[in-house]
């Protein structure tokens, strides 16, 4: 059985002339251990999707079913174990809370994780052990996305998911963002999905999902991914 099963999964607002599909009819499957990128244009649907596999929100009608659980029947007190279990969650503009420091961020969430990682451990693997008592202010862009990253994976969850996690960075920084991903995602067969409109990162991906109005529009499994070092967009 697939890790994740999205069955006729719709996101719909408003009603009436209002009315705006986001997710129409979505299905797909992914796989224990891949890394995923989930491409499309703004407005596609991309960020709705990502956070009802996340548990930040709900669908209006199907199923999504996450570890052989259906998370789009759960309550709201089962959504936020849900979340804060098996969920890290990765946002483009980082989402640091200014005045804690590094470590302090990354401690935070671990502590709400029975079965977090060793935190120093962590900022070390992101290439943080240096800057672990600096504020994020004190930090470059790309290094506070490292600290997001280290936050998500210190609460040892077994789905992490980011969005756009190189908008807000330049090129090589954000390559440098994607090759951590991409490391994290092998070395830990834990799955990873990134949500991007940039179409140029998708050989980086053991699956690949696009998505336009809301609606599938290709869905390819990729047996060589290229290492993110050798694609140049
Ligand atoms: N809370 C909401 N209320 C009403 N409409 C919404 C809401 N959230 C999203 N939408 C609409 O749903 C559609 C899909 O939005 P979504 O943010 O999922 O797209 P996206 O592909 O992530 O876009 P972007 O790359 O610009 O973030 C858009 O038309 C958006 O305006």
């Amino acid at each position: 059985m697939a890790y994740i099963d999205v069955i006729h999964e719709s996101k719909i607002y408003g009603s009436g002339e209002q009315e705006v599909r986001a997710n129409d009819d979505v299905n797909f499957e992914i796989n224990k251990g891949e890394l995923t990128v989930i491409v499309g244009a703004s407005g596609a649907g991309k960020s709705t999707l990502l956070n009802i596999l996340g548990g930040m929100d709900s669908p209006t009608k199907g199923q999504v079913i996450i570890n052989s659980k259906d998370i789009s029947n759960y309550s709201s007190r089962q959504m936020t174990t849900f979340r804060r279990l098996s969920i890290g969650f990765v946002f483009q503009f980082y989402n640091l809370i200014p005045n804690l420091t590094a470590l302090e961020n990354v401690e935070l969430a671990s502590q709400i994780s029975p079965d977090s990682l060793d935190v120093k451990e962590v900022m070390a693997d992101v290439g943080l052990k240096q800057r672990m008592n600096n504020f994020p202010a004190q930090l470059s862009g790309g290094e506070q996305q490292r600290v997001a990253i280290a936050r998500a994976i210190a609460k040892n969850p077994d789905l992490l998911l980011c969005d756009e996690p190189t908008g807000a960075l330049d090129y090589k920084t954000g390559k440098s963002i994607l090759t951590l991903l991409q490391r994290f995602s092998h070395r830990t067969k834990k799955n990873v999905i990134i949500v991007t409109h940039n179409g140029m990162i998708k050989p980086m991906a053991d699956h690949v999902i696009e998505i336009g109005d809301g609606k599938i529009k290709q869905d390819v499994l990729n047996p060589n991914p290229t290492p993110i070092e050798q694609i140049e967009w």
